[in-house]
């Protein structure tokens, strides 16, 4: 069966992150892609020029005309406009007994642009993070939720075990920025810490990367694999994306990925 899964996220006019990268992946996977807008931005590959957040209310209404009629079988947040927002998202999650909730704690765009503000992260921190199945904090990220000043690569998985303290069952922290020869990240769950690795691509269209990662464990999620099968099908896919992403040519700055490349056969 073609599973349904929902996109609750910010727009990104030049396509390679936000809710494109989102409801592309869900395609490119085989899932039906639903998607709810929490703010539009004005950004391309070289940064973002403007962001406007839609309000809480709304996004409350687009949530429940979602969920009242399509049985969606997995949900992934990303950029969250305001704390207004996060609580829509908080409430319709908890109202719905919605399952397979993957929260990517979008804070800074691949072009180093802050996307949300620090009230809002509290709020993903105190009252998402609680309720989500899996959260997919890149080293920056995981260190803002915690606290701390920074996350080694030596020390995810401490953090993710410190993340988990949050109220969430799986936590995957991922280190795709650090400059080794491999994308490693960890997963951290009940059965404790395990690295994924991935050959490191070298390009610079790493736009949208962070999204596509998480829209892809929601797929696997949403077809019933356990996390670490999700996890690890969602970095095979990305680093095939990665991998022909150079094809694509798509602005000045950080590009997309291929979201298509298996089914594209450029001549
Ligand atoms: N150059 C690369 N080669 C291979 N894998 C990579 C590369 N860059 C990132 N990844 C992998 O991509 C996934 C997403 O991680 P990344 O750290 O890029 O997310 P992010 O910082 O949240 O992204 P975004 O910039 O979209 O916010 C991880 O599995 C990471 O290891
Ligand atoms: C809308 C949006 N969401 C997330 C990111 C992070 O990549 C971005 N650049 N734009």
């Amino acid at each position: 069966m073609t599973p349904t899964v929902l996109t609750i996220a910010g727009s990104d006019p030049s396509g390679g992150a936000g809710i494109q990268a989102d409801l592309k992946t869900f395609s490119a996977l085989g899932a039906y892609g639903a998607a709810a807008l929490t703010a539009l931005t004005a950004q391309n590959t070289q940064g973002v020029r403007g962001v406007l957040p839609i309000a809480g209310d709304f996004v409350a209404d687009q949530l429940s005309a979602i969920y009242d009629d399509l049985d969606v079988r997995a949900t992934k947040t990303g950029m969250l406009g305001g704390p207004d927002v996060v609580d829509a998202v908080v409430d319709a999650v908890g109202r719905y007994r919605v399952p397979n909730v993957v929260v990517d704690p979008v804070m800074v765009a691949a072009s180093g642009d802050r996307l949300v503000s620090d009230e809002t992260v509290a709020a993903i921190r105190d009252r998402l993070v609680p309720r989500a199945s899996i959260i997919t904090p890149n080293l920056p990220e995981a260190a803002t939720l915690l606290g701390w000043d920074e996350v080694r690569p030596d020390r995810m998985a401490e953090a993710g075990a410190a993340l988990r303290e949050l109220g969430v069952p799986a936590v995957v922290v991922k280190g795709g920025h650090d400059g080794g020869p491999e994308a490693v990240d960890v997963l951290v769950d009940e059965n404790g810490a395990q690295e994924l690795r991935a050959t490191r691509v070298a390009t610079k269209n790493t736009h949208g990367t962070g999204c596509t990662f998480a829209s892809a464990i929601a797929v696997g999620l949403a077809r019933e694999r356990s996390v670490y099968e999700a996890v690890a099908e969602a970095k095979r896919y990305l680093t095939a994306a990665l991998q022909a992403a150079d094809t694509l040519h798509v602005g000045g700055g950080h590009g997309p990925v291929h979201h298509f490349h298996a089914l594209w056969h450029s001549p």
